[in-house]
């Protein structure tokens, strides 16, 4: 099976407004609530593409007894998620129907004791023994100490499982150091890590701090792949207009499911460029239109990047 981990689970809750204006009220037109947060969204989408997967990260309280709830729905999906004290949080994003724009409100999350923490560290080793792969996606909720990811890094590489990172922030700056197999920022995420705003020089640099290879999302113009066996870019066939939460997560979802398929670089960055264009054209994070997504497997471009920066 593959493994998600996603420490700072979430209730996403997607409003639709006819036209959003702050400082004014709203009647909402459209209210989406799914299970959320990166991993759990990728989850969603190896499920969908017919992997076995299995989450896991905390969830608690009320919101987190809905999310668990609505996981039962997905099938090839199992729940490992550690129960704790604390509330699993809720997002919110504003989708303004007049001109698409997204507007997201992230909770802090619950707070995380060192006792729930020690034991999610035991849950996530046993775990490793029967993953093909693991994906360690975003925020950390508080009370997780700040180098948790570069540790589970550590773990993932000492059991021989490869391992993805998709986080922010101080995370991704410890989280880096632990040597990822593989390492999915934005654009915002890379310029943060490395000071750089040129994708080529900070996907490299990023590689320089510790990832093994390094896959820049970088929106409407599709991924940037920096890896031992060489560069390339991948951009999808048009700009899409829709709602692009989740379109980064698609996008881990389809480098993991081609990875254990064993596929080139090429084909991994097609499915993950796909995936991603895909979940725009879908209202919710973690949904993806499968017409789409076929069409966009033969119409995404893959160059190879000749000249470093
Ligand atoms: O963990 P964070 O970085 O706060 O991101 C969480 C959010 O990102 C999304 O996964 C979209 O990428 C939402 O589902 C939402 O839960």
């Amino acid at each position: 099976m593959i493994l998600t981990v996603t420490l700072n689970t979430a209730l996403d809750i997607t409003y639709r407004v006819p036209s959003l204006r702050a400082g004014a009220s709203h009647r909402v037109s459209e209210v989406l609530e799914r299970p959320g947060g990166k991993g759990v969204n990728v989850a969603r989408v190896l499920a969908t593409l017919g992997h076995e997967v299995t989450v896991t990260g905390f969830s608690g309280g009320p919101t987190g007894r809905v999310l668990r709830d609505r996981l039962t729905e997905v099938p090839r999906l199992t729940d490992a998620l550690v129960p704790v004290s604390g509330a699993t949080r809720r997002t919110v994003t504003l989708v303004d129907g007049r001109t698409g724009a997204t507007t997201h409100l992230g909770e802090p999350g619950p707070d995380i004791t060192h006792a729930e923490w020690s034991a999610f560290q035991e849950v996530y080793e046993d775990l490793l023994a029967s993953a093909s792969a693991v994906a360690l996606c975003g925020s950390l909720p508080p009370g997780v100490p700040v180098g948790a990811y570069a540790h589970l890094v550590r773990t993932a590489r000492a059991a021989q499982v490869p391992v993805l990172l998709d986080t922010s922030g101080a995370a991704l700056r410890r989280g880096v150091a632990g040597r990822p197999d593989f390492l999915k920022p934005n654009a915002e995420e890379l310029a943060e890590l490395t000071g750089s705003h040129e994708p080529l020089r900070a996907t490299q640099d990023a590689r320089r701090r510790g990832a093994g290879t390094v896959i820049a999302s970088l929106g409407a113009d599709g991924l940037l792949a920096v890896t031992p066996e060489g560069r390339w870019r991948a951009t999808p066939p048009a700009t899409l207009a829709g709602n692009p939460t989740g379109a980064g997560d698609a996008a881990v979802a389809g480098l993991l499911s081609a990875l254990v398929e064993h596929r080139p670089w090429p084909e991994r960055l097609i499915r993950a460029t796909a995936l991603s264009a895909a979940t725009v054209l879908s209202p919710t994070a973690g949904d993806f239109d499968r017409a789409a997504y076929d069409r966009f497997l033969t119409t995404v471009t893959v160059t190879g990047v000749a000249t470093a920066a």
